[in-house]
């Protein structure tokens, strides 16, 4: 594969921010409202942004069971945040009627480092890379357990989260509990892309 392209969930959440990392990892980076856009896709990012309106807006305009389908067949995907709750199979802390796409063995607890740290920084390990990351948590879940094929590949590493699991891999899909995309460093989304490029050309749907 020369160019993969590929999308980044576009009816709600941070978008642009993505776009822009994807491109400078080497990707061709473009925006998914409608299901037909998902076949000319090598991968997908789900953003982060709100889980709930997410899931609702995914339902509304047809993409939900289409995307779903596509993670089903191997479609390589990378959640960050609302979107790692949107690839999780379970969910703790979601609101009665909110359905996620799953795919990930995990249960994902949202809102999970409380109201009163709304928002905060942390420097990581992350598994693949040779340098920690600078991660910016925003409302952000964690990763509460792992099934047997889950691969965590970063954890807090002090403070009163110190442990806790915030990005994990499995098969086709990627996800992080924080945000990649805001900080200036594209190591993430280059991982993701080299993901991609690994997983070669799919059959066409
Ligand atoms: N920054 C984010 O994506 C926050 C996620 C949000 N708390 C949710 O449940 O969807």
């Amino acid at each position: 594969m020369s160019t993969p392209v590929i999308g980044v969930f576009a009816l709600q959440g941070d978008v642009r921010e993505h776009l822009t990392m994807l491109e400078r990892s080497g990707a061709r980076a473009v925006k998914v409202r409608r299901p037909t856009e998902l076949d000319a896709l090598d991968g997908i990012v789900v953003p982060g942004g709100e889980s709930t309106t997410m899931d609702k807006l995914a339902r509304a305009f047809d993409l939900f069971d289409p995307l779903r389908a596509a993670l089903r067949d191997g479609l390589p995907a990378f959640g960050t945040c609302a979107g790692m709750i949107m690839l999780a199979d379970r969910i703790e802390g979601g609101t009665a009627d909110q359905e996620t796409l799953g795919g990930l063995d995990v249960v994902v607890r949202r809102n999970a480092f409380g109201r009163q740290v709304d928002s905060f920084e942390a420097d990581l390990d992350v598994e693949g890379l040779d340098e920690g990351f600078h991660a910016m948590f925003i409302r952000a879940p964690w990763v509460e357990k792992v099934g047997r094929d889950v691969r965590v590949v970063a954890t807090v590493s002090s403070g009163a989260a110190m442990g806790r699991i915030v990005a994990v891999r499995q098969a086709n899909l990627l996800a992080t509990s924080f945000h990649p995309e805001i900080t200036g460093d594209h190591r993430f989304h280059q991982l993701f892309v080299d993901q991609v490029r690994g997983a070669g050309t799919r059959a066409p749907r």
